[in-house]
């Protein structure tokens, strides 16, 4: 018998990834798709699987189309007889240049195109007849009938010059150059004639630009209106509280549904009767931080927060129970993810699924199929079954799977322990982290601590599978892995989450330094090897940590996409944001927010530093990690740079994840001589506010 091997990037990456599920009519079936990454070739591909949820084994539906084929996006019709989904193909001698709409019947055939729309499909939902399909794509709104989009897609893709010129306040979005022309429109195709209709067509009306999604819109019971999600505003930003309109699609009427200058309203889903609108509903005016509430719209025009006194922020997707009673959802508690049950009638809320970490769901014909993960593995599908009284407190849960791809290769894996710790933090508030352990811990041994600081800032860490910062991996390592959600993080309520706002930093890094204290208390780590790493905000802390942090504290820092210089950050694609956040815009209060940014204690930082960026991040754009390596380098501190051309935010590549890791082992490795335990276990002063650590 061969020994278990530990979590390596490369086995990483064997792993398959998990889409989300959808059920057929009467709940006997589920399909997914399911992306097998081919770490030797550097790309993935992607294809449905259809899965029992009465026993039985998975089978494969469709073939990705090509070698590096996408199927994505599986929606089950409503009438059972077709799995709608996305796909960027080559088939039938056309070769999609963006992806499209495709049908293919669940008990097999060759998959059909659906559509041909030149900048491609968003997203889709099906109409209750399962005749038509409701979906979004990106058309020049001046523009009449799908000829004359193509025609200036054509010459859009033709021309010569390659300017992007714009009087927009938001013209990109995350690695996208959008709106470049276009706006997102509602379409409608019929099934068996292939014919589309835009139903904006030669209106100014047209749905959220940032990541327009199936939970911007819903279509009525009766399939004669839609609600959909829209900024109201006719200059687009982020920062817009959004509304809800209706069309009525014979008439292509729109009429306001509800529309408040105080409240961003998402999400809506109508009740199966018709008669309601559940929506999420936060209250921007009054803090946006906020937590996304619950809320219901009747036929009167009345609507209620019905989440009032849940300190939780519910996700999209709302979905009605079956008997209109309840909404479910998904939602974050103390760094894990639950599915949720919301009774409509007494507001009550309880927990149908513990998690680990639940990210989406189907219910259909008494059937709830859940994708789940954890800190131990990666997202699975199960079928919830609940026993003892329904919608009771007292009913159990018990998760049956329904696919098992990856089974062999975790057995073959030995994983570290992940737990759940709580210790006092910043203003003496209680404070979770995650620490996950080297396979094969023991307590007479002595390790290295790794910080991994998560971003957001508002996001947390915990009991889930994170593909790019796994903890298993880093942890097979030899460290000690800590995920500290520190003072903002989502999950712990609306106070603890707006704590730091408008002194972003201070907190945060109280809560860090509480935890390397905790864990210096243990004999197992090693105080002359203490590392922090994170991406984004978290790469932000870390920039501060530097800036703050005595030399010697930590020995190595690993700085991913992070945020140097907040004024700078002005070039960031969420840059209408910042000032909420920051508590002032820079030309109104310089000085806070200079005192927020690592930038302005430069002449303070000391520790080596890995700094990792990628050219098309455009929410940190990559002049943040180049001034911190640059200004690294000018004060002669150690630093290499990680930069990649072609990866946004974050990276996504096989063999860039892959080196990533590896980069960030090596930058550790090569930096574990510190001072003395002594030395490090009393740092010479953890200054956490403006006052200089030393002088230099
Ligand atoms: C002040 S704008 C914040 C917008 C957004 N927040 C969502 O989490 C965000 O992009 N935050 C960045 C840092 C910010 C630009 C200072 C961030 O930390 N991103 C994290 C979290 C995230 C996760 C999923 C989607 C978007 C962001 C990250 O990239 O891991």
């Amino acid at each position: 018998m061969t020994a278990a091997a530990s979590l390596d990037p490369s086995t990483l990456w064997q792993l398959a990834r998990l889409g989300a599920p959808s059920l057929c009519p009467d709940g006997a079936q589920a399909v997914c798709a399911l992306t097998q990454p081919e770490l030797a070739h550097n790309r993935s591909s992607s294809a449905l699987w259809l899965l029992s949820t009465l026993g039985g084994a998975p089978r494969r539906l469709t073939s990705a189309g090509s070698p590096q084929g996408k199927d994505g996006n599986p929606r089950w019709s409503p009438r059972g007889d077709h799995i709608a989904f996305i796909a960027q193909r080559e088939q039938e001698g056309v070769k999609d240049e963006a992806p499209q709409l495709y049908l293919i019947p669940p008990d097999g055939g060759e998959a059909r195109r659906l559509t041909q729309v030149p900048s491609g499909v968003e997203d889709f939902k099906w109409f209750p007849d399962g005749r038509r399909i409701a979906f979004i794509a990106w058309v020049f709104p001046q523009l009449k009938g799908q000829t004359a989009q193509a025609k200036a897609h054509k010459q859009q893709q033709e021309r010569k010059d390659s300017a992007y010129v714009t009087e927009e306040t938001l013209y990109r979005y995350w690695d996208q150059n959008l709106p470049m022309g276009r706006v997102p429109h509602l379409l409608v195709v019929d099934v068996d004639s292939g014919r589309v209709q835009d139903l904006f067509e030669g209106s100014a009306h047209e749905l959220r630009r940032a990541e327009p999604s199936a939970t911007d819109f819903d279509i009525s019971p009766d399939g004669r209106r839609i609600v959909f999600v829209h900024d109201p505003h006719p200059h687009k930003d982020l920062q817009h509280c959004h509304a809800l309109a209706e069309i009525e699609l014979r008439s292509r009427q729109v009429r306001p549904l509800l529309q408040d200058p105080d409240w961003d309203l998402s999400a809506p889903v109508y009740s199966h009767a018709g008669q309601h609108l559940a929506f999420l509903a936060r209250h921007q005016a009054r803090r946006y931080t906020m937590p996304e509430q619950v809320a219901v719209l009747d036929t009167h025009g009345h609507w209620a927060v019905l989440s009032e006194d849940w300190d939780h922020s519910a996700q999209a997707p709302l979905r009605w129970d079956e008997d209109d009673l309840g909404l479910l959802f998904c939602a974050e508690h103390h760094g894990r993810a639950h599915l949720w049950r919301l009774d409509v009638k007494t507001c009550a809320t309880h927990m149908l699924y513990e998690g680990g970490h639940c990210s989406a769901f189907d219910l259909s014909a008494g059937t709830l199929v859940l994708l789940h993960d954890s800190a131990l593995h990666p997202s699975r599908l199960s079928v919830l079954e609940q026993e003892g009284q329904e919608g009771q407190e007292a009913a159990t849960q018990r998760l049956r799977r329904i696919e098992s791809f990856n089974d062999t290769l975790l057995q073959n894996l030995k994983l570290g322990r992940c737990e759940e710790q709580w210790f006092k933090g910043a203003q003496g508030d209680d404070v979770q982290m995650w620490v996950t352990y080297p396979p094969g811990f023991s307590a007479r041994r002595q390790y290295p601590l790794l910080h991994v600081i998560h971003g957001g800032p508002h996001t947390a860490m915990g009991d889930s599978w994170h593909w790019r910062w796994n903890a298993q991996v880093l942890a097979a390592q030899g460290y000690v892995v800590a995920a500290v959600n520190y003072h903002g993080s989502s999950s712990f309520g609306f106070e603890f989450q707006d704590s730091i706002t408008g002194r972003w930093g201070q907190l945060e890094l109280q809560d860090i330094e509480a935890a390397t204290d905790t864990l210096l208390r243990q004999p197992y780590i090693d105080a002359k090897r203490l590392y922090a790493s994170g991406g984004s905000y978290g790469g932000y802390m870390v920039a501060w940590m530097n800036a703050h942090l005595s030399a010697g504290r930590y020995q190595a820092y690993v700085c991913h996409a992070g945020v140097f210089d907040w004024q700078a950050m002005h070039a960031s694609d969420a840059y209408t944001g910042l000032h909420e956040s920051l508590g002032a815009r820079y030309w109104e209060d310089p000085q806070r927010i200079a005192a927020q940014s690592a930038h302005g204690r430069a002449q303070h930082l000391s520790t080596p530093t890995l700094v990792v960026h990628g050219q098309r991040d455009f929410r940190v754009p990559d002049a943040q990690g180049l001034a911190y390596y640059n200004t690294l380098k000018s004060l002669g501190v150690s630093a290499r740079l990680l930069w990649f051309p072609d990866e946004n935010h974050w990276v996504m590549k096989p063999a860039n994840s892959v080196l990533w890791y590896q980069e960030i082992f090596d930058w550790l490795g090569r930096h574990s001589a510190g001072p003395s335990r002594a030395q490090a276990r009393r740092p010479r002063s953890t200054s956490v506010g403006n006052t200089p650590k030393r002088a230099r």
